[in-house]
Formats: structure tokens, C-alpha cells, sequence
């Protein structure tokens, strides 16, 4: 009889402080031996000689849009692209389905379809949006792994931007159930003023779009949540920040003590507005991709540790919805399709910038696990999940053929990695291996309220 469930021998296993050749033996889903050469035998055995192996990424940001709005993406494909990406747990944001996940009925409705459908496991985010602060207990105490609102116009008619009061009451409400709130940082007065003078004048350019969206935007509104949260007491995590100026803000709030954490997306370190000026709308996301010397400032920052973690933000839409010959740069759907290439965008930028692999493993796993409590997760430990990503340093050209999101159109699509996840193993099952999605799968657990405390 077999020892154990899967045994992968000799793989170059990226520890929380160190990368080294290990044998990884793991038992109902679960990792229970790491040794330099293990003995006996498993069920299913696997040579990853010369292949790394991260643990699972964690990403703590996307939009799947389902219920409701299936037809931009869905569980269904969208937990098999970020599989396909070495992602094994993925939180969806509370909105662009609909219902938005707002209370307590919709949570559970939102869970129920992920059971069904996602191949990998996932959290699922609650919205603080005006007049629903009532409902905030309910999604806590049935498992939403924390609140987002929007400080801007959120592009989407069933989620409404927070007001101040709904801020400083969310907050308050949030702090004392001992959650986490996400916030969307860019200022709708500045932005929908400086938008409004924009349009007025019919300038819809890809210059007139970025100016639209200043750094002040972004700087202002993380100033003013900082603020209320200093009132009420609530911890927080900054989504997508894209500048400098609003960094020394977090890291002078952090420098006080508050409890406060960040992320940026690969898109604004390997992308800048030049790609807005040369492939349009699939380029457009908010806050916009910046120039060229701010793309440079975000990297050294990632590089100094100001950066905690590494989102996607895969926000995805139909394609006719950034066709170019219909929709200005201003009407186009706002957001960067591209959650299968977080994990190659970090690596690509290690191997560039000398940056070692166990600092990609803590953005895309450890520090997310850590910040959310995912207990079981983000490490690969004895005792943790089973979550690997196994990367082979072998060129990958993103195509439509191997891009696994429900539309294909992305500012990634041309772009060559100097390396491809190989295969992606979630609690011990082998759920993406060399361009397949394999279909035997156990679908992704809900992670709530009992593993997340
Ligand atoms: N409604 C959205 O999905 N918006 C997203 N869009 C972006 N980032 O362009 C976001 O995260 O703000
Ligand atoms: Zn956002
Ligand atoms: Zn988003």
C-alpha cells in the first residue's frame, strides 16, 4: 500500500526563507512531509526536477461576476484561469454580479454557485455600500472575509460608491466585528469633476483619461480614509494603490502603528500608460496605468517592501464593451483582464530586478494568508494545505489558445514570460498540468467563518 496520497521528488521548493531542492509528501490534501529525500510510496508520484514550486497563489482581489452577470466571466472559467496561473484561492469582490454581495442572502447565494463551479478554493468579500451598514454583521458572521467600498464612482449601477457617513459608519461597524475593510482609493469629486470638464470639451483621449485620474485623486482619498479610520478604529487594505504619494501615506500611517495594508497589481509594474495610448481600452483600468517614471517609482517601492501583497484585480468584461469603433476611452468598461498572470508577472520582475523568489511567494501567498487568516494556507509547511504552483523557467507567449479567461482580450495578450506554471495542485489535487484544465476535480471549498478567525 502507498504511503502516501502524491509524493513530487526533487522539486525546488520556495520556502518562506529560502528556496531548496525538497521532496514534498502529502495526505489527504495536506502536506505532511518535507525532506530532502523521502521514502516510500504515494498514489501518484511526480519528478519536478528543475522546476520551482511556490505555494498556491492567494489572490485576494478579483471580479467574477456571477450571479447575474455570468456572461463577463463566471466561477466556472474564471476559477480555471487563475488555476491555470498557479492561483488556489482566489476572494471575489462584492460587486459586478448581481445581486452585489450586500447582505447576508446574497453571500450565501454567491457561495453556493462557487461550490458548484469553482475548481479552486475561495473567499467571498461583502460591500459596504449607503444604507446597508445594517447588513454588515450579517456577511460577517456568515463568513465574508471582510468589507470593500468604493471612494469613486464604481462604473456600476448596483453598488453605489460610499458616502462619508456610510464610511464612517461601515467603519465603525466593520472595526467592531474585528474586520477588515478594502477600499477603492481615488476621490469621486476630483475625479468626476476633472471627468465632467474633460467631456464638456470632448476630449476623450487616452492623455485626457490619465489626467482625469490624477495621483492627487488617489492621495487625497487614502488621506481622507486614513482619517475616519482613525476615528473608528478600523483596519484596512488599500486595493490596486498606484503611486508613490499615496505609499507614504499607508507607510507614514504604518509608521504610527495603525493597521493598515496594501497592494498593487502587476499591471502597474509591468505596464504603463504608454500601453493606454498604443491598445486602448483593453488598457483601461482605474486608477490608470501611469507613466513611465511612476511605473519605475512603483517597482522600487515593491522592491524598498512597501508593498504587502500582489492582486490581480481581474476585472473582465464582453469584448464590445471596450470596442474601440463604439466606446470612447471614457464609456469603455474600466478594468485589466489578466488574473492567470500574477505569479509570472512577479517572477518576471524578480529574475529582472534580482529580487528573490521567496519575496514573490510572501506577496502572492504568505502575506495575503497572514492579513485574511487563512490558517492552512500560504506556506509550504508541514500541517499547511497542499496549494502549489509548479513554474518551469521555459518562455510562455500569452495567445487566446492558452489565456484561459472567458474573453480573451487583455493588455497580456503578446506579452512573453521567461517562464509558465506547469501544473497547479489545490489540497493535493492536480487541477491545471501543461495547457489542461484537468476535470476530475473536487470543486474549491468556501472558506469562511470556521477557517478564517
Ligand atoms: N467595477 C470594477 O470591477 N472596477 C474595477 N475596475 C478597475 N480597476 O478598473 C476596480 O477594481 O475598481
Ligand atoms: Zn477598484
Ligand atoms: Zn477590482
Amino acid at each position: 500500500m502507498a504511503n502516501y496520497d502524491l509524493l513530487i521528488r526533487n522539486g525546488l521548493v520556495v520556502f518562506s526563507d529560502e528556496v531548496i531542492q525538497t521532496d514534498i509528501a502529502v495526505k489527504k490534501g495536506v502536506i505532511v512531509k518535507l525532506e530532502a529525500e523521502i521514502d516510500g510510496t504515494a498514489l501518484e508520484e511526480r519528478d519536478a526536477t528543475g522546476l520551482y514550486i511556490f505555494p498556491g497563489v492567494i489572490d485576494v482581489h478579483v471580479h467574477f461576476s456571477e450571479p447575474g452577470r455570468e456572461q463577463w466571466e463566471g466561477f466556472e472559467t474564471g476559477s480555471k484561469m487563475m488555476a491555470a496561473g498557479g492561483c488556489t484561492t482566489f476572494f471575489d469582490m462584492p460587486l459586478n454580479g448581481i445581486p452585489s454581495t450586500i447582505n447576508d442572502r446574497a453571500l450565501l447565494g454567491k457561495a453556493e454557485i462557487g461550490k458548484k463551479k469553482s475548481v479552486v478554493d475561495f473567499a467571498l468579500w461583502g460591500g459596504l455600500v449607503p444604507n446597508h451598514e445594517k447588513d454588515i454583521k450579517g456577511l460577517a458572521e456568515n463568513g465574508a472575509v471582510g468589507f470593500k467600498a468604493f471612494l469613486s464612482e464604481t462604473g456600476n449601477d448596483e453598488f453605489e460608491r460610499a458616502d462619508d457617513d456610510t464610511l464612517l459608519n461601515g467603519m465603525k461597524e466593520i472595526a467592531s466585528l474585528g474586520k477588515i475593510l478594502a477600499l477603492h482609493a481615488e476621490s469621486a469629486p476630483i475625479t468626476n469633476w476633472l471627468q465632467k470638464e474633460k467631456q464638456q470639451k470632448g476630449l476623450v483621449s487616452a492623455d485626457d483619461y490619465l489626467e482625469s485620474r490624477p495621483i492627487i485623486a488617489e492621495a487625497e482619498a487614502v488621506d481622507r480614509a486614513l482619517t475616519y479610520a482613525k476615528l473608528t478604529g478600523c483596519a484596512l487594505h488599500f486595493v490596486h494603490i498606484s503611486s508613490e504619494a499615496a505609499i507614504k501615506k499607508i507607510e507614514a500611517a504604518k509608521l504610527e502603528g495603525m493597521d493598515v495594508t496594501v497592494e498593487t497589481c502587476p499591471h502597474y509594474l509591468l505596464f504603463s500608460h504608454q500601453d493606454l495610448v498604443e491598445k486602448g481600452p483593453i488598457a483601461k483600468c482605474a486608477p490608470p496605468l501611469r507613466e513611465k517614471k511612476e511605473q519605475e517609482r512603483l517597482l522600487q517601492l515593491l522592491i524598498d517592501g512597501k508593498f504587502d501583497m500582489i492582486s490581480s484585480d481581474h476585472s473582465p468584461c464582453p469584448y464590445s464593451m471596450k470596442d474601440p469603433s463604439v466606446y470612447n476611452l471614457f464609456e469603455a468598461w474600466g478594468g485589466i483582464s489578466g488574473g492567470q498572470f500574477t505569479l509570472l508577472s512577479m517572477i518576471e520582475l524578480a529574475l529582472n530586478h534580482n529580487i528573490p523568489f521567496t519575496r514573490v511567494a510572501e506577496w502572492t501567498s504568505e502575506a495575503p494568508a497572514k492579513r485574511f487568516h487563512l490558517q492552512s494556507k500560504g506556506s509550504i509547511q508541514v500541517g499547511m494545505d497542499a496549494d502549489f504552483a509548479i513554474v518551469s523557467m521555459k518562455e510562455f507567449r500569452v495567445t487566446e489558445d492558452n489565456f484561459f479567461a472567458k474573453h480573451k482580450q487583455s493588455v497580456y495578450l503578446d506579452h512573453t514570460f521567461p517562464c509558465q506554471v506547469t501544473s497547479t495542485y489545490n489540497r493535493g489535487k492536480l487541477i491545471y498540468d501543461n495547457g489542461d484544465i484537468i476535470e476530475s476535480v473536487s470543486f474549491g471549498k468556501w472558506l469562511h467563518e470556521r477557517d478564517i478567525s
